[in-house]
Formats: structure tokens, C-alpha cells, sequence
């Protein structure tokens, strides 16, 4: 039936770039950073990825929605990007135990989606011209009002964007006998990263994205986390201030993706917003300490100052990025604290990685 409804959509670029396409179901306009991820299955993960939040993903698989969606495989409580760019939408599906469609699962989530676009087209624009902010929308005839719109939407770079997806109130998961006891710091937190925590038989209590070293600390932890998500690590001086606390005392640290980036930031190395971020679920990176290579799932959009890392008196570079040599994983020398840019808990992507959340588990029974 919603098929029958689709209306003609469009997408607009910050730089005046018009792209032609269809809307599935919900009709509007959506505005944010426009990025792609060239992963071929794990949309709805992608989808529900707290570090998504405020962007436009263009998915450069030809097909999404072919096995519908599942209700345990979502990273959050909701989809978290601003709205879906896609080729080709299949309304149907035909995965046995998915319980829902897409379209349904968009429906709910009340997302702008727009299909039959011409997706190659778009992501060697953006691959060429860097990320940028765009609008799609439903409007086709209103590109003036929508580009004065556009104009006046923040830029990614400078924004805050982890108290908008962070936990309001402090929550728990998995067994509280468990063996070691963890505190995260939700800037972000994708499910998956709890759940292989709590597999290594850890009870994690979750924590505000402003909270103080000492709430942390009176949870009695064995291990710190600091999560993945959204926007720019620069302005999260209270995630930086609880990092800094940590490695003053030595603690068990372990961060991800967003919480690396805090963590070289709480180390004086600064960040910068790259060309093209890296999304996708086949990254090459370097394991330095073993010289194996992993293949990694990747969601970032910022990155850590590589010449500020190598001279740094206290920070061993432990993984390097293949495609460009960008800086992917560090370790603070004689110290408890580790840290990598891409995602080990996969979700969606290979399990390559998986081997840093035992390391972690490691270092805290150590300490
Ligand atoms: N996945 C993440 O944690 C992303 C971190 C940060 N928002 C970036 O884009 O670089």
C-alpha cells in the first residue's frame, strides 16, 4: 500500500548538489551530515548506532531491507540516523526469523527514507568533496526555502552531540555475581559492547555522559569504559576530565571509537575532522604489537593527530589504519589504559578484534 504513496524526493548538498529520488513511506524534510557506509549487510545496526546520530547515511549496498529487521538486533533503543539515501528498497522480505520489514521498522521509528537514488553518483561526489550537511526532503519544489534551511544547520565539526543519546539515569546489565565489575561511561554505548562485556563475566554499571570520575568511582569498579558515539570528541571536556582522573591513578581504562578520542584528547594529542570518515565493515588496520593484520568495522568521522601521537613521551601507537595510515588504536606505556578508533564488538562486522575486550578483562584481573 505505501508503495503506491511514494513521492518524488530530493536530496540537497551544502554545496548546491541536487540528487533525485523517491520517498518510501513518510513524507517531510531531514536534515544532517550526509556520510556512507559500504558495509553490504548490518543496516539496522548501522541504523540504531548512537554514533550516527545527526547524520544523513547513504548506504552504497545496491539492496536494503531484503531481510527485513529483528527486534534483538538493534544497537539502541531506536534508530538514531537523521535519515536514510538508498538505491533500491525492498518492501518485502524473506529472512525466516526477521520479524519485522524495514519499512515497518522506519515507520516506527517515524524515519525519512528516500530510495532510487543514483547512490554511486553521490558517494564519489562526497568521496571527492568531503562530508558536507544536506537535506532531503519530500518538497521537491521548495530547494530555496530548503537551502536556507541547510544553511543554517550547525556543522558537524565543533558539535556536541553524546548528551542527546546518552543515558539520563544511571542503569546496570548483566549478572551482578559476575566476576568483575565495570564502569561505563555512555557517550554513546552500542549494546553489542555491553553484551561482550557481560559474556566475559563483568556487571557493568552505565553512566551519564556528564558524570564525574567519582560516581564512577563509587560503584567500586574493577575497570572504566568509555563508549563510542556521535559528533566531535573536542567539546566533551567532562568525559576529558574523567579520562584524566583514571590514568592519574593507573585504573583499568578501555575506550572505544568516541572514548579514544577522549582519551587522546584527556592526553594533550588533538583532533581534527577528516576528508571522508571511515564507515564500513571491511577496514584493514595493523596490530604494531603482533604484526597481524584485522579486518575491522569503522564508524568515524574525526581522527587523532598522528605526528602529535608519535612524538608523545607516554603513547605507544598500537594499530595503524591500512587504507591511509591514520592512527587506530594506542596504549599509554607502562600504563593500564588502551584504546582503539574502530568498533571490536562489530555489530555489524567481523570479529577480528574481539580479542581486545579479553585483553581488558586481562588487565583489570592483573590490577
Ligand atoms: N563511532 C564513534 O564513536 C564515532 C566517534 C566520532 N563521533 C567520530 O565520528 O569520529
Amino acid at each position: 500500500m505505501k508503495y503506491q504513496k511514494r513521492k518524488k524526493a530530493l536530496i540537497l548538498l551544502a554545496d548546491g548538489t541536487i540528487f533525485h529520488g523517491k520517498s518510501i513511506g513518510k513524507e517531510g524534510t531531514a536534515f544532517g551530515e550526509v556520510c556512507f557506509n559500504t558495509g553490504t549487510t548490518g543496516y539496522q545496526e548501522i541504523f540504531t548506532d548512537p554514533s550516527y546520530y545527526g547524520q544523513l547515511m547513504v548506504t552504497t549496498n545496491a539492496h536494503i531491507g531484503n531481510y527485513g529487521t529483528k527486534a534483538d538486533e538493534s544497537e539502541s533503543d531506536a534508530i538514531k540516523i537523521s535519515g536514510l539515501i538508498c538505491k533500491n528498497f525492498s518492501f518485502h522480505y524473506s529472512r525466516p526469523d526477521g520479524d519485522k520489514s524495514l519499512e515497518e521498522f522506519l515507520d516506527d521509528n517515524n524515519l525519512l527514507a528516500i530510495s532510487d537514488v543514483d547512490t554511486r553518483a553521490l558517494v564519489s561526489h562526497i568521496r571527492d568533496h568531503g562530508a558536507m550537511n544536506a537535506v532531503i526532503s519530500t518538497e521537491v519544489e521548495n530547494v530555496e526555502g530548503l537551502k536556507k534551511q541547510l544553511s543554517e544547520v550547525p556543522s558537524m565539526e565543533g558539535l556536541e552531540l553524546a548528551s542527546q543519546v546518552s543515558t539520563k539515569e544511571p542503569y546496570c546489565y548483566g549478572d551482578e555475581n559476575a566476576t568483575y565489575k565495570i564502569a561505563a561511561l555512555d557517550i554513546g554505548i552500542k549494546k553489542n559492547i555491553l553484551r561482550n562485556l557481560s559474556k566475559r563475566d563483568a556487571y557493568i554499571k552505565v553512566f551519564p555522559y556528564n558524570s564525574k570520575f567519582e560516581d564512577l568511582e563509587a560503584f567500586k569498579p574493577d575497570g572504566y569504559f568509555l563508549s563510542n558515539g556521535p559528533g566531535d570528541p573536542e567539546p566533551l571536556l567532562e568525559a576529558q576530565a574523567v579520562a584524566k582522573e583514571i590514568i592519574k591513578r593507573d585504573l583499568p581504562l578501555f575506550g572505544i571509537c568516541l572514548g579514544y578520542q577522549v582519551i587522546a584528547l584527556a592526553n594533550g594529542i588533538s583532533t581534527y575532522k577528516m576528508h571522508n570518515g571511515h564507515r564500513g565493515i571491511n577496514h584493514p588496520v595493523k596490530n604494531l604489537l603482533t604484526t597481524k593484520g584485522e579486518i575491522t568495522s569503522q564508524n568515524h568521522g574525526f581522527a587523532i593527530n598522528r605526528e602529535e601521537t608519535e612524538n608523545h613521551p607516554d603513547i605507544e601507537i598500537t594499530h595503524v589504519h591500512l587504507n591511509d595510515h591514520t592512527v587506530a588504536g594506542i596504549k599509554l606505556k607502562n600504563k593500564n589504559c588502551f584504546s582503539v578508533q574502530y568498533h571490536p564488538e562489530a555489530s555489524p562486522g567481523p570479529n577480528d578484534s574481539v580479542y581486545l575486550f579479553d585483553q581488558f578483562i586481562q588487565n583489570m584481573k592483573k590490577n
